[in-house]
């Protein structure tokens, strides 16, 4: 069982974009609760070999920015490591400064595909080269002189969006990038409070270039993303009790509260506050012993893409069949996710089948304990450590440090809150 609570480390998403924002602002910026794991701090090390002086103390980041137009070329290939946001969002950076840079990162990240990036990036006038017509790494970008772009994104993606609204930014005019399905927001937030002209009409986001953009003090709420680990975990153990402190919970992440809610979890939302433009509370969860499958389709996908493997894990020890569709995206992720978890649960004795964009799983099952290949994919590692928590015998990974792309301490805080 889990018991106890704790303070939430920060938001992958938006470590990212406070650094990167700040980079090109002008002034001193303060970041606070950043989260330091891998992939955030592949980000930092992208921008200090353009000349940004970026200072880590404890979980504060000091970043001294060099202005919209003030990053250096690169001293060297740019690497992020395994962190897709950082390469889909640094796209959008480089296209718009007049140097050229090289963007490499590991294998895993050398099988995402960058087009729908560097697809549009082109049509907005700048040069890329790359593996397959500069669908995979490396890729090579040519910046500067960027048009405006009006376009309609294929996928939904925040990654993408976030990419384009940064180049719009560098734009002779006024760009507008329209979805289809609402992706997470936290671009459009924090780069209107660094001075953007961006609005947003629905589902368009029109983006006005600006001259400067102004540093700020940003203080990084917690990861819902990883929250979700615990929260599963406490839902499916029995007498577990677990409150989790300073959640961020903009509605375009909290996909997996409908969902818990929907499968008759007990979760409780407190103490709701405004932080920096984003919505913050904490959540006390509790065992659930009557959990009832769900469907999981459609426009929700995006609220909850991420937490996808571990509410798997969770549809397992529901009662009845849970369907979860429109979730292609997830096999181009750090792994293939969808057959990934259909394999791994099959291996734990779970009745689950694999769809082409998502999975079918009945419960309520018996686990049991099995070797998980991770794939070295962090939200893998941590689902099947939660699944490990159900199961008879014991759960094996094949790779733990994987986990700190996004969760640096998940091992410490599972063995703090096990009793
Ligand atoms: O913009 C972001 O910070 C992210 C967007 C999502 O990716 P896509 O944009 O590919 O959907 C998500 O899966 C990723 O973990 C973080
Ligand atoms: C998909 C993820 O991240 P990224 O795309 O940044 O690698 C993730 O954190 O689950």
């Amino acid at each position: 069982m889990l018991k106890g609570n704790f303070e939430l480390i920060g938001d992958k998403s938006i470590s990212h974009r406070a650094i990167m924002f700040s980079a090109i602002s002008k002034g001193h910026n303060k970041i606070s609760n950043f989260l330091m794991g891998q992939d955030c701090l592949s980000t930092i090390d992208c921008f200090r070999k353009m000349g940004v002086d970026i200072k880590i103390e404890g979980s504060d980041v000091f970043v001294k920015g060099n202005g919209l137009h003030g990053l250096k070329a690169p001293t060297d290939i740019l690497d992020v490591g395994n962190s897709g946001t950082t390469i889909r969002l640094i796209s959008g950076i480089l296209a718009g400064n007049k140097f050229e840079s090289t963007l490499i990162g590991d294998e895993s990240i050398g099988k995402r595909p960058m087009k729908r990036v560097t697809d549009p990036l082109r049509l907005m006038g700048c040069r890329i080269e790359g593996k397959d017509d500069a669908n995979y790494t490396p890729i090579k970008i040519y910046g500067g002189n960027l048009h405006s772009i009006d376009y309609k994104m294929p996928v939904s993606s925040a990654q993408v969006k976030s990419a384009l609204i940064l180049a719009s930014l560098y734009a002779d005019k006024k760009s507008t990038i329209h979805e289809k399905v609402r992706s997470r927001n936290h671009t459009e937030i924090m780069l209107k409070s660094f001075g953007a002209d961006i609005n947003v009409d629905d589902l368009s986001i029109n983006i006005n270039p600006v001259e400067e953009l102004f540093s700020q003090d940003i203080n990084v709420c917690g990861d819902i993303s990883s929250a979700s680990f615990i929260i599963v975990g406490a839902l499916i153990t029995k007498g577990s009790e677990v409150m989790i402190k300073n959640v961020g919970l903009n509605k375009t992440r909290t996909g997996i509260i409908d969902v818990v809610k929907n499968m008759n979890g007990n979760i409780d939302l407190l103490n709701k506050r405004l932080v920096g433009g984003e919505i913050v509370g904490d959540l006390l969860v509790k065992y659930s012993p009557n959990l009832n499958a769900t469907n999981i389709d459609k426009d929700i996908i995006p609220r909850l893409i991420d937490e996808i493997p571990v509410i798997a894990v969770l549809a397992t020890q529901c009662e009845g069949t849970t369907i979860i569709k429109d979730a292609k995206e997830l096999k181009v992720k750090e792994s293939n996710r969808i057959k990934v978890v259909v394999d791994n649960l099959k291996l734990m004795g779970a009745d689950i089948e694999e769809l082409e964009d998502g999975m079918i799983i009945k419960g309520k099952s018996s686990l049991k304990g099995a070797n998980i290949q991770t794939f070295k994919d962090h939200r893998i590692a941590m689902a099947f450590s939660i699944a490990d928590l159900v199961c008879d015998g014991d759960v094996k990974l094949d790779d733990t440090k994987c986990i700190d792309v996004s969760f640096p301490g998940y091992t410490k805080l599972i063995k703090e809150l096990s009793k």
